[in-house]
């Protein structure tokens, strides 16, 4: 199975996925002084008010909180977006201590954490997995975290993570609104890209907010308690360095909203 490891990792999972030397592959650096400024990109809306959150799990890559996703009771649209797309996750990748651990770089910088709130067409795909598998089929809002003063709210997120600590765990978790890990300002880039884990499915319209949200290095810390293996594992793995590194941009260009 794939992974983070130097057999595993990002480098052989080309072996079992091809797509991953594909033309629309993520991560990428964004440059931003090569970035088209669009004026025909609106604002992006992030309508979460009614999110129902469901369970927080560790599916032996991430840490991931579920949504209830059977109607558009909560969704992204606008910006780059022809309709709205559905919330279905977020999740995160990180760094070992101090080192970096975001997927996307900025002018070849990276930060310490990247959170993907991943969004799917419910009016084009019937369901998660046909959409994830389409060329339109999923939003994804990336957010970096840089390290700095406690995240006033991380902490909901955080306190739950030893419940997870293994692979194949999961607890509920409900009453989350991921409206409360967003920056002040919605200014974004947009390209088109992939699944940033395998199966590298090239289905993700990229939305990266410019403005990174600031967590601490203990909150950040706790993410590192939770462990790749499962309990019954032998091998014990600290959960780190989940992150796939920047990818080639090919012939796509990256654009910003105003
Ligand atoms: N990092 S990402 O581009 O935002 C991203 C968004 C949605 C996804 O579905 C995946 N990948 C995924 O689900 N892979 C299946 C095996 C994992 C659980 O066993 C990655
Ligand atoms: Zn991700």
């Amino acid at each position: 199975h794939w992974g983070y490891g130097k057999e595993d990792g990002p480098s052989a999972w080309h072996r079992q996925y091809p797509v991953a030397k594909g033309n629309r592959q993520s991560p990428i650096d964004i440059i931003p002084n090569e970035a088209r400024r669009d004026s025909t990109l609106g604002p992006i809306f992030l309508k979460y008010d009614q999110c129902r959150s469901l369970n927080i799990a560790n599916n032996g890559h991430s840490v991931v909180v579920e949504f209830d996703d059977s109607d558009d009771r909560s969704v992204v649209l606008g910006g780059p977006l022809d309709n709205p797309y559905r919330l279905k996750q977020f999740h995160f990748h990180w760094g070992g201590k101090g080192c970096e651990g975001s997927e996307h770089t900025v002018a070849g910088v990276g930060y310490a954490s990247e959170l993907h709130v991943v969004h799917w067409n419910a009016v084009k795909y019937k369901t998660y997995n046909d959409a994830a598998a389409a060329p339109d089929g999923l939003a994804v809002l990336g957010i970096f975290l840089e390290l700095g003063d406690d995240h006033r709210w991380l902490h909901m997120m955080t306190d739950a993570l030893y419940m997870v600590k293994f692979k194949g765990s999961a607890t509920d978790f409900k009453g989350f609104n991921p409206k409360c890990l967003l920056p002040n300002s919605l200014h974004y880039w947009t390209y088109l890209g992939s699944l940033t884990t395998p199966p590298l499915h090239e289905s993700v319209t990229w939305i990266v907010l410019k403005e990174p949200i600031v967590v601490s290095e203990k909150q950040l810390g706790m993410f590192r308690m939770l462990q790749f293996n499962g309990e019954e594992e032998d091998q014990r793995m600290r959960m780190e360095n989940n992150f796939r590194p920047p990818q080639n941009l090919k012939e796509r260009i990256v654009r910003s909203s105003n």
